[in-house]
């Protein structure tokens, strides 16, 4: 299908007619950003506090249970369709077998079972990646040196089946390792657990934006880095290849991870594979428009609504954002 748009030539045509005042301008719009587009990142603890402030994400808290509960009531009221959770593990329960990520009465599963109890309504989507279990801070399980593909794939099934079992709906693995998305879809039909959703985190790029997020969850220490794992920025044509494979292996949804800095990517896969197309607006994105809004330097609401705008342009089915809630409840006012 295509097709060739017709363009008249001035002064027939005057593009600036159909910007000339807000009704017109509203009218006309291509894209628009609703609290159906937003996914919330939430953080969750299991210190003592209701909640505890991030220092290097603005406005974002880790919370307690309660709170968590709390908020999944407010984000479900305001529209928002979907949470995503991820812990604040203490520091005395990682270790290098990432033990923590399959108890299933662990801090995630808990908050699972605490949320879709009391809002069964709201849709949970649970990250599946070792990172927060783990005492080096690396996704995977590490083995003279290295990150062992399969050794971890054994270890994020378990902790997608607790997952699942505890009540999310949605798991989405964020770790990159290969073949990960067939193995726990292959562990879902096993145990009945055919109606969980995949949300594959499929082009996750190796990115300096991922900075804060690891002040949330507690794994600034990381030595090294992720290059072995997460792709590299430089590539644009793997993206496919990636994002195809886990389409193939069972994923019903894939993500590309960071945001603005792939918008490209973003468009890619979504016209490539006309599959639902998530991305990240990630934690160091939402740091950087806190920092020009403190510095004085940008608007905050516009800046965060061009953002979103160029999610939804770029052919985004949704953006997991810092800035959900804030945007759904702006929405309402
Ligand atoms: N697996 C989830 C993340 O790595 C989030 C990154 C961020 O917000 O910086
Ligand atoms: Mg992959």
């Amino acid at each position: 299908m295509s097709f060739k748009p017709v363009v008249g030539s001035y002064p027939l045509s005057r593009p600036r007619r159909l910007r000339q005042n807000a009704w017109v301008r509203d009218m006309v719009a291509e894209h628009r950003v609703t609290a159906s587009d937003l996914i919330w990142p939430i953080f969750v603890h299991d210190k003592d506090m209701a909640r505890d402030p991030i220092r290097s994400l603005e406005g974002v808290d880790r919370l307690s249970i309660n709170e968590a509960v709390k908020e999944a009531k407010e984000a479900h009221a305001m529209g928002i369709p979907a949470l995503a959770l991820f812990p604040n593990i203490d520091p005395s329960l990682r270790n290098d077998e990432a033990t923590a990520a399959i108890d299933p009465n662990g801090l995630v599963a808990q908050t699972c079972r605490a949320i879709k109890s009391a809002v069964p309504e709201i849709g949970l989507i649970v990250d599946v990646a070792l990172d927060p279990f783990t005492a080096h801070g690396h996704d995977g399980l590490l083995i003279d040196g290295q990150i062992h593909n399969d050794k971890t794939i054994e270890i994020l099934i378990q902790q997608a089946i607790v997952q699942a079992e505890a009540g999310a709906d949605v798991v989405a693995p964020s770790d990159m390792m290969d073949g990960r998305i067939g193995e726990i879809r292959k562990a879902f039909e096993a145990r009945g657990l055919h109606d969980k959703l995949i949300m594959s985190y499929a082009a996750k790029y190796a990115s300096a934006f991922y900075g804060p997020f690891r002040d949330a969850v507690g794994t600034s220490a990381l030595k090294g880095d992720k290059k072995t794992y997460q792709m590299d920025a430089a590539n644009s044509d793997e993206a496919l290849r990636e994002v195809m494979m886990d389409i193939q292996e069972g994923a019903d949804m894939v993500m590309v991870k960071p945001g603005l800095p792939y918008l490209d990517i973003v468009q890619r896969v979504s016209e490539t594979f006309k599959v639902p197309t998530f991305v990240y607006q990630v934690s160091g994105e939402y740091a950087m428009i806190k920092a020009a809004v403190a510095a004085g330097f940008m608007d905050h609401d516009k800046g965060v609504f061009e953002t979103l705008l160029a999610f939804k342009r770029a052919g985004a089915s949704g953006v997991l954002t810092y800035f959900a809630k804030y945007v759904a409840e702006r929405l309402q006012a």
